[in-house]
């Protein structure tokens, strides 16, 4: 299989979000990775046909996916950002509708409701209406749903959000075991839900395309620029105005930091080996706040 986008670009009247998108997917998972507003909701919508492009072509196996129409559709699964669930909806009764606009077979409907609630770990729940779920239950409600046609492209809008560590962890094993012979696209700003899962890495900034690349490739870039850096806390603004600082630690008086730098930044900065996060940090530094790296710590 094979997913291609060429000079993709949508605008919302003046505000361009994505910018000449082009890139290949083939079988696997890809993490897209930027910061709020980097246009990764607005990709994964045109993937997901409910948004048009302003200027490109997007082509599945060599047909444009606008001609390919319902047969484009019917190889999808979708998790927005939000499912707009019906509240008084059982689980049951949402995965029969979903089913049901879906098209699928009426025999095959409460086998495959029954397989998708045991895959999220809801089963329990089945009768259960939606409006008692919590937000995690219901973003494992949204991942079934997803799920529910077999979809040979599954495109997910930051399928973690509302998550705890333990529901993430399964989470990625789920999407480990679903992605052979399928084409996995999600979005995040959560390095560690894509580190150890995805065959390659999108990076989005301002709607551009920086980088589409295998995670250790990435990671080659930062060889001999990362760095543990310990120094008294009075200095760490100053650390701020030099360098990209990662996680910091308070200890008594002092700071230990972690900081991409090309050069040793202090006398006793020690190598670390570069991560996933750093990564993030070294395109997004400029535009992260410090709750988006603790975010990081979550599992
Ligand atoms: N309907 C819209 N009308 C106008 N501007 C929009 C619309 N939808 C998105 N945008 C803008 O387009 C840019 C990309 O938004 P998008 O939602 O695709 O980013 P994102 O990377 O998914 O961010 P988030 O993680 O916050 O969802 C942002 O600047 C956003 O404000």
């Amino acid at each position: 299989m094979k997913l291609e986008l060429n000079k993709v670009t949508k605008k919302y009247k003046e505000k361009v979000a994505l910018h000449d998108i082009s890139c290949t997917f083939t079988n696997g998972v890809y993490g897209l990775l930027g910061p709020n507003g980097a246009g990764k909701t607005t990709l994964l919508r045109i993937l997901a046909d409910v948004l048009k492009p302003t200027n490109g072509t997007i082509t599945f196996n060599e047909q444009n996916i606008y001609k390919l129409d319902y047969k484009y559709r019917d190889l999808l699964g979708y998790l927005p950002q939000d499912c707009g669930f019906y509240p008084n909806f059982t689980a049951h009764r949402y995965l029969q509708y979903i089913a049901a606009l879906k098209g699928l077979p009426k025999q095959q409907v409460e086998q495959k409701i029954d397989e998708m609630l045991a895959v999220v770990h809801l089963t329990p729940y089945k009768k259960v209406k939606i409006r008692k779920f919590s937000g995690g239950m219901k973003q494992r409600l949204g991942i079934a749903q997803s799920l529910l046609n077999d979809p040979k492209l599954l495109l997910l809008d930051e399928p973690t959000a509302g998550l705890d560590p333990k529901e993430r962890i399964r989470f990625r094993n789920l999407i480990s075991e679903l992605a052979q012979e399928r084409i996995i696209l999600l979005s995040t700003h959560i390095t560690t839900d894509i580190e150890a899962i995805a065959s390659e890495i999108i990076i989005l900034k301002d709607g551009q395309l920086l980088e589409q690349n295998k995670p250790d490739k990435l990671l080659e870039k930062l060889q001999q620029q990362v760095w543990h850096v310990s120094l008294p806390a009075t200095q760490l603004n100053e650390l701020y105005k030099r360098h990209i600082v990662g996680h910091i630690h308070q200890k008594g008086n002092d700071i230990e930091a972690r900081v991409i730098a090309t050069k040793q930044p202090s006398d006793d900065a020690i190598l670390q080996t570069p991560r996933l996060e750093d990564i993030y940090l070294y395109y997004f530094g400029d535009v992260m706040d410090k709750q988006e790296v603790n975010n990081d710590d979550q599992t």
